[in-house]
């Protein structure tokens, strides 16, 4: 195969995976995108530009996460391996929870999927797969690609996932610490067994949830107890933990969101951009910020989305 085009842009959305109960399985896709243009070159090499988040920090070379996914979905297809030209401005804040490694892993695969110009050779059960090869689970890279909210889930380590229709006044508030927990560290904690009362209880609950976020948003706070992850977590995101709490002592759908630490609030539109979170986001924090950053990015309701830019 060659390829068919020589430079794309690839636009990606930040996610938040579990949702509570859904570990490892359930993700919303958010309204916070790395914008990256990669442009095949004549000669062999990589050449990368970084702006935003983890600029100066992540590599410059082929152990770039986005090359990597590039040369991994290029090999897959049976198409050339090129010199490469990426230039990415990063919005999503890194090792914070927010799936910045599938939106990088995610838009690699769809920058080849522009490369190649032809969208059957690596469609999104492929992209998917493969993004799952190289984040190790599908709870983020499936929301990334469909955009709204997903259940994912594996067959024989064959990753697969589904969109489901959220309510539209489901407003995700997004609580983002100015410290760092990479998510490798943070699945170290977890336990190898759980109780089978409390598997019982999480299946209950993960069940539950599909129904709060699809028809019936007032039953989103019992829908978001997990009982999987998040307390086994506490030591390395005790202050996570507290927020949680705190905020869910005050009614509000609050979870770790993805292998933290950022908090996710579940909140419901009540009208005029406010929601029934708002109140209590407000008393928790009593105006000291403490390095925690507030954000209302929406649902991406796109998925990540390629486009060939005319030479
Ligand atoms: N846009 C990117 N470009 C290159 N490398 C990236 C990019 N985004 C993430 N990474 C790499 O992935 C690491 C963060 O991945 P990690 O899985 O620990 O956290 P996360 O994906 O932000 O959070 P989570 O998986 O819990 O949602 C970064 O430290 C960096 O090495
Ligand atoms: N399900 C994953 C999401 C983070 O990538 C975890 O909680 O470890």
């Amino acid at each position: 195969m060659r390829l068919g085009h020589d430079h794309v842009r690839v636009r990606v959305p930040a996610t938040s995976a579990n949702l509570g109960p859904g570990f490892d399985s359930l993700g919303l896709a958010l309204g916070l995108r790395d914008e990256l243009e990669v442009r095949a070159l004549g000669s062999p090499g990589v050449v990368v530009e970084v702006k935003g988040q983890g600029a100066g920090e992540v590599p410059d070379d082929e152990t770039h996460l986005v090359i990597r996914a590039v040369r991994l979905a290029l090999d897959h297809v049976g198409a050339p391996q090129t010199g490469l030209h990426l230039t990415c401005v990063n919005r999503i804040p890194h090792g914070r929870g927010l799936g910045s490694s599938a939106a990088a892993v995610v838009a690699g695969i769809f920058a080849a999927r522009g490369l190649i110009g032809d969208p059957e050779a690596l469609d999104d059960e492929v992209a998917l797969r493969l993004a799952t090869e190289l984040e190790g689970h599908p709870d983020n890279a499936a929301p990334a690609i469909l955009g709204g909210a997903t259940i994912a889930w594996s067959d024989a380590d064959d990753p697969k996932a589904v969109r489901i229709a959220i309510d539209p006044g489901l407003t995700p508030i997004v609580l983002v610490p100015s410290t760092r927990l990479a998510t490798s560290r943070a699945r170290s904690v977890l336990p190898a067994s759980v109780p089978h009362t409390d598997a019982a209880f999480q299946a209950g609950r993960a069940a539950l949830l599909i129904e709060a976020l699809t028809r019936r948003p007032d039953l989103l706070f019992p829908a978001t107890e997990d009982r999987l992850h998040q307390r086994y977590r506490a030591d390395v995101m005790s202050e996570s933990l507290a927020l949680v709490d705190a905020l869910r002592a005050l009614g509000v759908a609050a979870v770790v969101s993805g292998a933290g630490p950022t908090v996710l609030a579940l909140a419901r539109a009540t009208g005029g951009g406010a929601t029934d979170a708002d109140d209590a986001v407000r008393a928790v924090f009593g105006g000291v910020m403490g390095g925690w950053q507030v954000l209302r990015p929406g649902v991406d309701g796109a998925g990540a989305r390629v486009d060939r830019i005319p030479g």
